[in-house]
């Protein structure tokens, strides 16, 4: 492999002089330019420094002829990793094994390749249109941090490629070859990419300062649309939503919106909510990040945890009305008249209570779905689960947000037969008709129906036990639904008779009440009368 030139490199010819005489002196003389540096340093005047490293660059560069562009991993104040750094480091993948001297390895999507990248400090060279040009991999080794929340990396992790060219290239490689780098190497991540999915765990960064960061596995759910078990007009609808969304670049740019796109899985438990992401993810070859809501401290971090997630990728909130204190108003104003309270504790203890206090509120996560940072990225899915529909606020359900409202039932006749496709491989049999019928009369749930299809035998007819072990449980189930029921209405009819009771005993004491007024009435109507007369009879 060629190295990169360097200007004292490429005015030496070539040879290399290795005696003793010539280390002893190479020694003493970088000590003499150490000590004049010291010297200059110390008693030139900043701005005299400035002005000498100025033109010394200016000299440098015009004797050197060779220009440099550096590609950080974290560039500037970004939060997340440079997507042209991630194409970089595919982008040199085949010439890394092929020249490098030390890689990294990992696996590809399949989980049955190696993944080989140039290590850190590494070489290597590339050639394009008949120009020659140099790639490295560097470290910096200052840290940077403008945000104290922010999980910054460490020295060692603050990764570099250098890229080097001569001086009369300059068109071609900012014009042609660095797109043709971008190009290439994406399509290259695509095709290595591995799935993942992530959830948000708490971790301190640089400066001791907790904070959730990202971390991942590899996703390997098996679940497919083939394999989901519901009506099928339906599920066409939500596969041809999904392909319509992931091809819609175009589409959401003309229309000014965010290409994004939320969807509302609600229903009973069991009914396939957790098993349709992992379909859609595998439909559309998306990561997933799954968000644990109790884990975020607030809203900021809410955000933060946005902006690092990358584009094809869905994002889920499971049980949104579980992770979150929808009762909002009324808690919040308690909240506040709390405030003096806690302004006349100490202040260490003041500031854990703030702490404990400042949650992810229902407006931070109504920014998160549809903010100004929510645009970030593009080509998202932003998908929540409840089992109670009817407790979310509707303001985070409503159209725009939650785009896509899909409830997942009980188990019908139709997602039965998918069920018994893929767990027994029937596509009928004589006690279709009568399953049908008792999924018609009650209610179970598809991860209840799949459990009785489950096979615990190996036998010459274990579908068929199968199927009566899933009749048994369908009877027994409409059974204690029917005993349920029964007990509901007598306990209903008790509680009218109940109450019809009491209004009876009521309005008997009403009427007691009245007539005993009504009698007393008449006594002293009678008495006045009595008085009267007397009262007449003595005049
Ligand atoms: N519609 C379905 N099609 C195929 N399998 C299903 C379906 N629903 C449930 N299952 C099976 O039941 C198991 C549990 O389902 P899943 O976790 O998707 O339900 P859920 O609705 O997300 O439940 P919860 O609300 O409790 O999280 C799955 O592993 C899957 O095997």
């Amino acid at each position: 492999m060629e190295h990169i030139p360097a200007p004292a490199a490429h005015q030496r010819q070539g040879r290399m002089m290795v005696s003793g005489d010539m280390w002893a002196q190479l020694g003493s003389g970088i000590a003499g330019i150490m000590f004049m540096y010291a010297m200059f340093q110390q008693y030139f005047p900043r701005q005299l420094t400035g002005f000498i490293g100025f033109y010394t660059n200016k000299l440098v560069a015009f004797v050197y002829p060779y220009l440099t562009i550096s590609f950080d991993e974290y560039s500037g104040d970004r939060f997340k990793r440079n997507d042209v750094y991630s194409a970089i480091e595919s982008y040199l993948t085949f010439n890394s094994t092929m020249s490098a001297k030390r890689l990294k390895a990992d696996i590809d999507k399949n989980s049955k390749n190696f993944v080989l990248s140039m290590d850190d400090n590494e070489e290597v060279t590339d050639e394009f249109n008949g120009v020659k040009l140099w790639w490295s991999s560097n470290n910096r080794s200052t840290p940077t941090q403008s945000f104290p929340f922010y999980y910054a990396p460490s020295a060692s992790e603050r990764r570099f490629y250098k890229l080097t060219f001569h001086r009369r290239h300059r068109d071609l490689i900012t014009r042609s070859y660095l797109n043709h780098v971008l190009d290439h190497g994406k399509a290259v991540r695509l095709q290595n990419r591995q799935r993942k999915l992530f959830t948000n765990n708490p971790s301190s960064n640089w400066y001791g300062y907790k904070s959730t960061v990202w971390n991942h596995v590899v996703f390997e759910h098996p679940a497919t649309f083939d394999t989901l078990a519901m009506d099928p007009v339906k599920k066409q609808d939500i596969i041809d939503d999904l392909l319509t969304f992931s091809k819609g670049k175009d589409y959401y740019k003309k229309i000014g919106k965010a290409w994004k796109r939320g969807y509302l899985l609600y229903g009973p438990p069991g009914t396939g909510k957790s098993t349709m992401i992992a379909a859609m993810a595998n439909l559309l070859d998306y990561d997933v990040y799954d968000v644990e809501l109790t884990a975020v401290k607030n809203n900021t971090e809410l955000r933060k945890l946005l902006i690092e997630t990358s584009s094809k990728s869905i994002i889920v909130i499971e049980d949104i009305d579980c992770s979150l204190d929808l009762t909002g108003q009324r808690k919040k104003k308690k909240e506040e008249g709390d405030d003096d309270e806690k302004d006349r504790l100490p202040k260490p203890l003041k500031e854990e209570a703030r702490e404990k206090d400042s949650k992810v509120t229902l407006s931070g996560l109504l920014n998160f779905i549809d903010g100004l940072w929510s645009a970030c990225g593009g080509e998202r899915l932003i998908v929540f689960t409840t089992n109670h529909v009817e407790k979310l606020d509707p303001a985070l359900i409503r159209k725009g947000r939650m785009d896509k409202h899909i409830q997942l039932s009980y188990c019908s006749y139709e997602a039965f037969k998918i069920l018994a496709k893929n767990y027994l491989n029937l596509d009928s049999h004589r006690l279709f008709g009568t399953i049908g019928r008792l999924l018609e009369e009650t209610n179970m749930t598809p991860a209840d129906v799949a459990e009785c299809l489950m096979p615990k035998t190996i036998g010459v007819d274990a579908d068929t036990t199968c199927l009566e072990n899933l009749i048994n449980a369908l009877e027994t189930a409409k059974e204690e639904a029917r005993l349920k029921a029964e007990e509901e209405e007598e306990e209903a009819k008790k509680k009218d008779e109940a109450s019809a009771k009491e209004k009876d005993e009521a309005s008997a004491k009403e009427k007691e009440e009245s007539s005993i007024k009504e009698e007393n009435g008449i006594v002293v109507q009678e008495k006045e009368k009595e008085k009267e007369t007397n009262e007449k009879k003595q005049d």
